[in-house]
């Protein structure tokens, strides 16, 4: 296994911040943040994505049973996230690293000038050595604003600065072959990039705090893979799990990295739940674009549009039966797609450059 060290996003799980009667590790957390320190000293740019608010917050202010889950997570959150941050301010201070707060939702990924916006913060950032502790905005983010958890929100990130590595850590070695709490269970050491699904081996059990669960970890981390990121999912409740990370000595489950690394298909691929329309194609734009020629989506190729689009929205692209063939962005709105269906010596509608094919449809 070999492992790349230049930009990591780290995402620590709330179970790994809390003790099992749900109050903060506070012990556990000054590790990591050493730990970080120390592969901040060895040249390494850390992106830290960090759960840990809702959990800080229920910790210090109980509410009563009748409050409801949303105003619960709402107020926990917006309560704990300042005890999280302070914690990490205080801890990177002992060595003198600068560390930066950003919260975001789903809505700061969804047009293309927000997501420059981030990434040029990150960027200023990162070539400032200061360590973004990013986490979702969940006092704001309710119901559709919400990623699925922040396994999710952490592989957006490592798309966006195009890291190297994604390190997702939770309070298991990695993925099981069956329910990890049974010794008989195997543990995934290593995801190739043609290896089948491993969702079968994946219960819907979650740890007390996580939101996602393993599946959310597993996706993401595939998806991640398939863009040209290294993805490792490991315990941060295991001693040095940062130190073994950087000597190649993780025990995890490691997924290895595809060979694209285009920025804008790393968007474009993270890209389905913002879609605004579908398009249709014909079999000979589908064969067309499964191909390993570089080609753009023409009218000519279209068989119809839904939904109402604009310029630089991104859309799903179907085939005739409707299976899901892959995104792109749109070079105009779904009026003039429409006028245009069918016919030859027209604009792309989607430009290779902003077009996704899934490798996994
Ligand atoms: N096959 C499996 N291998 C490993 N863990 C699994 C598996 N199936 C379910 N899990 C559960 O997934 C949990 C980790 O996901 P989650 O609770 O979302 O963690 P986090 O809070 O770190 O994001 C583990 O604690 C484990 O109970
Ligand atoms: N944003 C939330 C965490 C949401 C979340 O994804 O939690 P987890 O599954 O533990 O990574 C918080 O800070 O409490």
């Amino acid at each position: 296994m070999k492992f790349k060290t230049n930009t990591i996003v780290i995402k620590i799980g709330s179970n790994v911040l809390t003790m099992e009667d749900g109050s903060p590790d506070l012990n556990r957390m000054a590790s990591l943040v050493d730990q970080m320190v120390f592969l901040l000293e060895k040249g390494v740019k850390v992106v830290l994505v960090t759960s840990g608010a809702v959990a800080f917050g229920r910790k210090s202010l109980p509410l009563t049973p009748k409050t409801d889950a949303i105003s619960k997570k709402q107020v926990w959150a917006a309560i704990g996230q300042i005890e999280l941050i302070r914690r990490y301010k205080e801890l990177f201070s002992q060595y003198g690293h600068p560390i930066a707060q950003l919260m975001v939702t789903k809505e700061d990924f969804r047009d293309r000038t927000h997501y420059l916006n981030m990434k040029n913060c990150l960027d200023g950032l990162l070539k400032n050595n200061v360590v973004p502790v990013i986490n979702e905005n969940d006092a704001v983010a309710v119901t559709e604003l919400m990623f699925t958890d922040n396994d999710e929100l952490a592989g957006l990130v490592a798309a966006m600065i195009d890291a190297d590595s994604l390190l997702l850590l939770t309070n298991v070695d990695g993925i099981y072959k069956g329910h990890p709490a049974d010794p008989s269970s195997e543990l995934i050491t290593f995801v190739g990039q043609k290896m089948p699904d491993l969702s079968q081996y994946i219960s819907t059990h979650k740890s007390s705090f996580g939101r996602g669960g393993m599946l959310t970890k597993m996706t993401m981390a595939k998806k991640s893979a398939n863009l040209g990121i290294e993805v490792l999912i490991a315990n941060g409740k295991k001693d040095n799990v940062l130190v073994a990370y950087f000597n190649k000595e993780l025990k995890c489950t490691y997924f290895e990295p595809g060979k694209s690394k285009d920025n804008h298909k790393k968007w474009i691929a993270h890209s389905e739940n913002y879609s605004k329309g579908e398009v249709t194609i014909n079999e000979g734009a589908q064969k067309a674009l499964e191909s390993d020629k570089i080609t753009s989506l023409l009218p000519v190729g279209i068989l119809s549009i839904k939904g109402e689009f604009l310029k630089g929205d991104i859309i799903r692209i179907v085939d005739p039966a409707g299976n899901r063939l892959g995104l792109g962005k749109a070079e105009y709105n779904a009026k003039t797609a429409n006028e245009k269906i069918g016919l030859t010596g027209q604009k792309p509608l989607i430009h290779y450059d902003y077009l996704y094919i899934s490798e996994l449809n």
